[in-house]
């Protein structure tokens, strides 16, 4: 790209979280990656590129390794002119959510990513004019802590996700829980998964976005602005799924090309497209824990049937939900058995202080760093060591459960697909695809206290408020421990 040459028309606002602002090239297949911040926390350029750089080492020394080399694109840092950014800044600033505009994009270091558009196909290349189809799923913690360190019963049973809905409801993120458990998604199981898919779209919240030709067409643009109409949706898909007409509109028709959209992203999540076998390392059991979650809508209309056994198929092992979830199990530990580990690691810095860049706490991410990460053992020796290494795994899953993943397909004749790029079948079109990972950015050593804090409050929020209510024995418990409260009076 040449740099000298940037011009912000050429640019479009594309979409945003809670650390990036990502901005698309109109004709190229590429994307800008800004860092934002909260207004007045301004960093030094120098900040910005070492983040920018421990990203990028990050992507292509620890999660490629994690992952797959062909399911990470790690990107490159580049400089831009600062009349460029500023430029870019404030053409997009009408498009941006008004909820994400509590942090602003960085317009003062000239510094961004220069990453792939995986809402496309193809790679750093111009856009192409077959239509292209982009599903994004942040699928969130696919597993229940096995954990012996954790001392509520209830987190055996229920998963994160599906707790913490109900907190995130209360507090006016979202205005309906979602029926979508990460647990059925992560099970392997095609009905349980088809249950998962089908409540992302009725409810997507952040946890699903559709992209035609680049273009968000499905999905929370903001938190109140969500577009979940299933008959815009499947007007949008059906020369994907039925090229050649013949199906009518009405309910049918829109019922059948969801049905059509969930299977294909089925079959593309379970698919195994990395040819190079990810991380020697040795993996997690994925046996540990419970395989489904009590609070899944999915489970109770089983109980609800007199059918207790959940089928878990399992993950086929190349596929990109199954080195989602490894990854995830890193955390070993939960976050309660990690926190002492976390103290423990604290007191050696406070007395310590300049060890803390041999302890590569904030990189570089390098060979060296990822090595360290192989030790699975949860034998607890006392040393800083072993504390070190329990809470740079447990760093590696936090971004695990955080991450999103890209599933884009093209339509395909029977003649073109060539042997390199895999194919889904429909009933009545082929695809061609590809499946990648985004948002792979490191979890900070700082955020694990807030994690334990997090932790507690959805567990308790749960356990009073929802909990409670569907069960009358606990529910008199609480209210016997209300009335109980012993009110100090100063005397
Ligand atoms: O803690 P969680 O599970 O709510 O996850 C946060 C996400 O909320 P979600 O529950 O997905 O709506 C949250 O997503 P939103 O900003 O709410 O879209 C962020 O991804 C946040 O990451 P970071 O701290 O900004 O790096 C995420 O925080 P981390 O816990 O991953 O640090
Ligand atoms: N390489 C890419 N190609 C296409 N779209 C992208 C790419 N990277 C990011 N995006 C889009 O931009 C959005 C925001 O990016 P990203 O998830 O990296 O932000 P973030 O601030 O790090 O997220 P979080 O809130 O989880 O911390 C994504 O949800 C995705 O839709």
């Amino acid at each position: 790209m040449e740099v000298e040459k940037m011009d912000e028309n050429e640019w479009k606002y594309h979409g945003e979280g809670n650390q990036s602002l990502v901005v698309s090239h109109c004709q190229r297949c590429v994307v800008l990656r800004f860092l934002k911040s909260p207004p007045n926390q301004n960093k030094t350029s120098e900040e910005i590129l070492h983040h920018l750089q421990n990203i990028v080492d990050f992507g292509k020394h620890v999660m490629k390794r994690f992952f797959g080399e062909n399911y990470v694109h790690h990107g490159e840092i580049i400089q831009l002119p600062l009349d460029f950014v500023r430029q870019l800044c404030l053409k997009i600033q009408p498009e941006r959510p008004e909820s994400r505009c509590d942090k602003d994009m960085d317009t003062l270091s000239g510094y961004a990513m220069c990453l792939p558009n995986l809402t496309r196909l193809q790679t750093y290349c111009f856009v192409e004019h077959r239509p292209i189809l982009c599903i994004e799923i942040k699928p969130k913690c696919g597993f229940i802590p096995f954990s012996s360190h954790v001392s509520q019963e209830i987190k055996h049973k229920v998963c994160r996700y599906c707790m913490h809905q109900h907190l995130k409801v209360a507090n006016g993120k979202w205005k309906r829980p979602s029926k979508y458990c990460p647990l059925d998604l992560f099970s392997g199981n095609k009905q349980r998964m088809h249950f998962a898919l089908k409540s992302l779209l009725q409810e997507p919240q952040n946890n699903l976005k559709i992209f035609k030709n680049g273009e968000l067409i499905y999905g929370c643009k903001d938190d109140q602005d969500c577009v979940s109409d299933w008959n815009e949706l499947a007007h949008h898909l059906k020369p994907f799924f039925f090229p050649s007409n013949g199906l009518v509109s009405g309910p049918h028709c829109t019922r059948t090309i969801v049905k059509e959209l969930i299977h294909v992203i089925t079959m593309m999540l379970l698919s195994s497209t990395d040819a190079c076998r990810a991380a020697d390392m040795k993996t997690v059991p994925i046996s540990q824990g419970r395989s489904y979650c009590e609070a899944s809508a999915f489970n109770k209309e089983l109980v609800r049937n007199g059918k207790h056994k959940l089928e878990s198929s399992g993950l086929p092992r190349g596929c990109l939900l199954y080195k989602t979830l490894q990854a995830q199990m890193l955390d070993m530990l939960d976050i309660e058995g990690l926190h002492p580990l976390y103290s423990r690691v604290e007191q050696y810095l406070e007395e310590f202080p300049e060890e803390r860049s041999t302890l590569q706490i904030d990189g570089p991410y390098n060979e060296a760093f990822y090595e360290k990460l192989l030790d699975l053992s949860t034998e607890d020796d006392g040393t800083v060591a072993f504390a070190l290494t329990k809470v740079q795994q447990y760093r590696i899953a936090m971004t695990a459960k955080d991450c999103s993943l890209m599933i884009a397909l093209s339509p395909c004749l029977q003649d073109e697909c060539s042997e390199q790029r895999p194919v889904v079948l429909t009933s009545k079109s082929r695809f061609t695809f590809s499946v990648s990972v985004l948002d792979l950015d490191l979890k900070p050593y700082e955020s694990i206290p807030h994690q334990y804090k997090l932790d507690s409050e959805i567990v308790s929020y749960y356990l009073k408020n929802v909990q409670a209510k569907d069960d009358p024995v606990m529910s008199a418990l609480f209210k016997e421990n209300e009335d109980c409260t012993l009110v100090l009076h100063k005397v």
